[in-house]
């Protein structure tokens, strides 16, 4: 039976300036959710976002204050060892909230899989891969910096395929940031940009066609989420990958942008898209229509990305590999063992649940008062 449901509010400082379209963020805050159950078994969820709601619709506190007042009440008392009815209870009674139920679907499956001793993505229809490749975001707002960070990376094996987060400057001014640094790198590394939807047709038109030019091999939500029709036009006029990100809220937009040929490249995130399962129908969907997969991130702590590295963890095609890179960017871990990154790649925990315990007296510590 779920007895208590509890959220809590970690302000972690990042390891330097994250400069994104919509937001530059100097701390980062985890959205964490607790679930504990009658019979001892304590499950974790993350519904972490950006930019308070400088990125989607959701910020930390809106997301604390629904679950705490709306979404937890429903389940206290509720059978533990039944997560899908449960979250149909959720589903029916809330609109919307698509943080905050992934974090609660993800707490119920993590106790529901610790409970029957195997890892969450057996849960999910089970494990193709073990290890899973990450990108790294290339953001601090200076090139010569960015290029400096790309090289450790390389130096040090962890990462080889750089996001670079561009819209804040002109067309040109992101253009020549971009393939300056693509020119530094060459074949060494894959170099892909994300507008977070910063741009107009026109400018996108522009962009595109110098980054096609440049050696780019994927742009990400390059205009507005309600533009399907024109992401569809960049998507058919351009070779390089043309990805939907924020376009996703869940699996009716990966329909119909399936339906509109929108787009190349689904970014599969679990909190976007509303959940786990949710995010295993966006991709199935995906696959079905024969658009890549990319694991995406909301630069999560541990917890949330243990868990989309369950779910990709089932994609027999991931293309366009991830960016579970979020604990990484942060200067506090709150993981009792990190996530272990070794040969540009993520490994997949094997444990019970997702595999990861949290440090509560780190959490206690880095909790917002
Ligand atoms: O900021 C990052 O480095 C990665 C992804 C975040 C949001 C997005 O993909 O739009
Ligand atoms: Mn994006």
């Amino acid at each position: 039976m779920i007895q208590y449901i509890e959220t809590f509010l970690l302000d972690v400082p990042t390891i330097r300036p994250h400069k994104l379209s919509v937001a530059t963020m100097n701390t980062q805050t985890l959205v964490l959710v607790r679930v504990r159950c009658a019979d001892g078994v304590t499950g974790w969820g993350e519904a972490t976002t950006i930019g308070g709601l400088a990125y989607g619709e959701e910020s930390p506190d809106s997301i604390k204050a629904n679950i705490d007042t709306h979404i937890a009440p429903l389940l206290i008392g509720m059978d533990a060892a039944q997560p899908a009815k449960a979250m149909a209870k959720v589903r029916k009674a809330i609109q919307g909230n698509r943080f905050a139920k992934c974090a609660l679907e993800t707490a119920l499956l993590d106790a529901h899989a610790r409970r029957l001793g195997v890892p969450l993505s057996d849960l999910l229809g089970g494990r193709v891969r073990d290890t899973l490749p990450v990108a790294w975001t290339l953001a601090s707002g200076d090139t010569a910096k960015d290029i400096a960070e790309a090289e450790h990376m390389l130096e040090i094996r962890r990462h080889r395929i750089f996001k670079l987060k561009i819209g804040l400057r002109s067309v040109d001014a992101d253009v020549a940031h971009v393939l300056a640094i693509k020119r530094a790198l060459g074949d060494r590394a894959s170099v892909r940009v994300d507008v977070n939807q910063a741009w107009s047709e026109a400018q996108a038109v522009r962009g595109i066609a110098q980054l096609e030019a440049g050696g780019v091999d994927l742009v990400e939500q390059p205009v507005k989420a309600h533009h399907t029709a024109m992401l569809g036009r960049l998507a058919r006029r351009f070779d390089v990958a043309i990805m939907a990100d924020e376009a996703l809220h869940g699996p009716v937009d990966a329909l119909a942008l399936a339906r509109a040929d929108a787009a190349d490249v689904y970014a599969v995130k679990i909190a976007q898209s509303g959940g786990l399962f949710a995010a295993l129908e966006v991709a199935a969907v995906a696959r079905l229509a024969g658009i890549g997969l990319y694991g995406g991130t909301m630069l999560e702590g541990g917890i949330g990305t243990a868990a989309t590295a369950h779910v990709c963890a089932t994609f027999a095609d991931l293309e366009w590999d991830t960016e579970l890179f979020g604990p990484l960017l942060l200067t506090e871990e709150v993981l009792r063992e990190p996530l272990v990154y070794r040969d540009f790649e993520l490994q997949v925990p094997t444990g019970p649940g997702l595999g990861v315990d949290i440090d509560t007296d780190k959490l206690r510590s880095l909790q917002r008062k």
